[in-house]
């Protein structure tokens, strides 16, 4: 794949240039704010959906035009678990059509970005795709139909940023991260990913010594998860020194079976019960370990061990959502 050489000053020495964090309070934006902010970015530009619907073209162009941002995270997209995504299709394709394109294309008009990072997921590679699954696997089988709306909204990023780079020279890049983890998780009990769902139900579960905790599907998926500060750290160096024309695939290289998970969330929480499995809820996609080697090649690699990053996220569940809510 071909590669564009940015002729601006790398992302790590421009500390003092205007960087725009679309979703900066969710999961993956909050992180790379709290590590933009830590590294000594001076100017930071934020908005919360409530400032800023995404969704509004208009709006949006009035924002890039006033704010004339040099470097965009493109971080803020309708995001859910496997039931959120198999339950509102039309809602994940619609909005993170919109957004996607809507911020791609106004940082191409505004004229100012020297560098964009569009966030995608591995969602975006086929159900069966060969394991560990290389960047090269996209577009090459039928997608795992539980969340294949947003999959090919992710698609259709990666694809513009593709076509802007080709077309108009914008230095577009996008990385494909793993099933993420960490603070500002979101915690619904039905919309959210599995991790945060199972903290939230083996603590209420403990709280009011129930003897049993539902988990959903048959336990025997494999899934590889990431600490979202490494996913923070890794967007950060590809900013700086990635900008090529292919996605880059960001994950931690080790998998569990949800069944697995289950039992290791159950001892952070310190849930004595036992589990019972919802064999009528689906289980997605069987497995889907990303081939890291690309990035790793490039010198970045993960810090977080899983056990480490759920004992850090349970406490962080504690004294920020459920303390909050007394
Ligand atoms: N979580 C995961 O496991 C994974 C996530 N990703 C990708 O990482 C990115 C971030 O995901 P994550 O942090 O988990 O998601 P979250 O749901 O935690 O955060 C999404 C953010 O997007 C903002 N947002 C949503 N819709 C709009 C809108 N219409 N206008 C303006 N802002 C909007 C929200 O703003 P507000 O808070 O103000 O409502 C929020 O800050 C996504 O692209 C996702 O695909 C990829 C792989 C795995
Ligand atoms: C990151 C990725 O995340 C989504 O895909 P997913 O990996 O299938 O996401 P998930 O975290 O929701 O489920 C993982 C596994 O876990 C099982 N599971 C058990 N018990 C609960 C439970 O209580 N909640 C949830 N959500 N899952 C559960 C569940 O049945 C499945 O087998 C995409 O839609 C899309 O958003 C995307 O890109």
């Amino acid at each position: 794949m071909g590669t564009v050489t940015a002729a601006d000053p790398h992302f790590l020495a421009d500390k003092d240039a205007k960087v725009f964090v679309a979703g900066h309070r969710g999961l993956v934006g909050s992180a790379i704010l709290r590590r933009l902010l830590a590294l000594g970015f001076t100017s930071v530009v934020v908005r919360t959906h409530s400032e800023l619907d995404l969704t509004r073209q208009a709006d949006v162009e009035a924002f890039f035009a006033a704010e004339r941002p040099c470097y965009v995270v493109l971080a803020a997209a309708k995001v859910g678990g496997i039931h959120a995504n198999s339950t509102f299709p039309a809602d994940f394709i619609a909005a993170n059509l919109q957004i996607q394109t809507n911020v791609v294309d106004a940082a191409l008009r505004c004229g100012s970005v020297r560098k964009l990072l569009f966030l995608g997921s591995s969602c975006i590679y086929p159900k069966f795709a060969p394991q560990p699954i290389t960047e090269g696997a996209l577009l090459t089988g039928p997608l795992e139909p539980t969340n294949e709306w947003y999959a090919i909204a992710k698609i259709a990023g990666i694809k513009m940023c593709q076509a802007c780079r080709i077309q108009h020279g914008l230095d577009a890049v996008s990385a494909m991260p793993t099933n993420l983890y960490g603070p500002h998780d979101n915690f619904h009990p039905e919309n959210s990913h599995v991790l945060p769902a199972l903290i939230r139900r083996f603590h209420e579960a403990k709280a009011c010594n129930a003897p049993e905790v539902v988990v959903w599907g048959s336990g025997s998926p494999l899934r590889e998860f990431l600490h979202v500060d490494d996913l923070a750290d890794a967007t950060i160096f590809l900013m700086d020194q990635y900008s090529g024309l292919e996605h880059v695939n960001v994950g931690s290289g080790s998998e569990v079976t949800i069944k697995e998970l289950a039992e290791l969330v159950k001892e952070v929480v310190g849930f004595q019960g036992k589990l019972v499995w919802d064999s009528t809820k689906p289980d997605g996609t069987p497995r889907k370990l990303m081939d890291s080697s690309k990035i790793h090649e490039m010198g970045w690699k993960p810090k977080v061990d899983l056990k480490e990053g759920l004992v850090e996220t349970y406490k962080w569940y504690v004294d920020k959502v459920v303390s909050d809510k007394k």
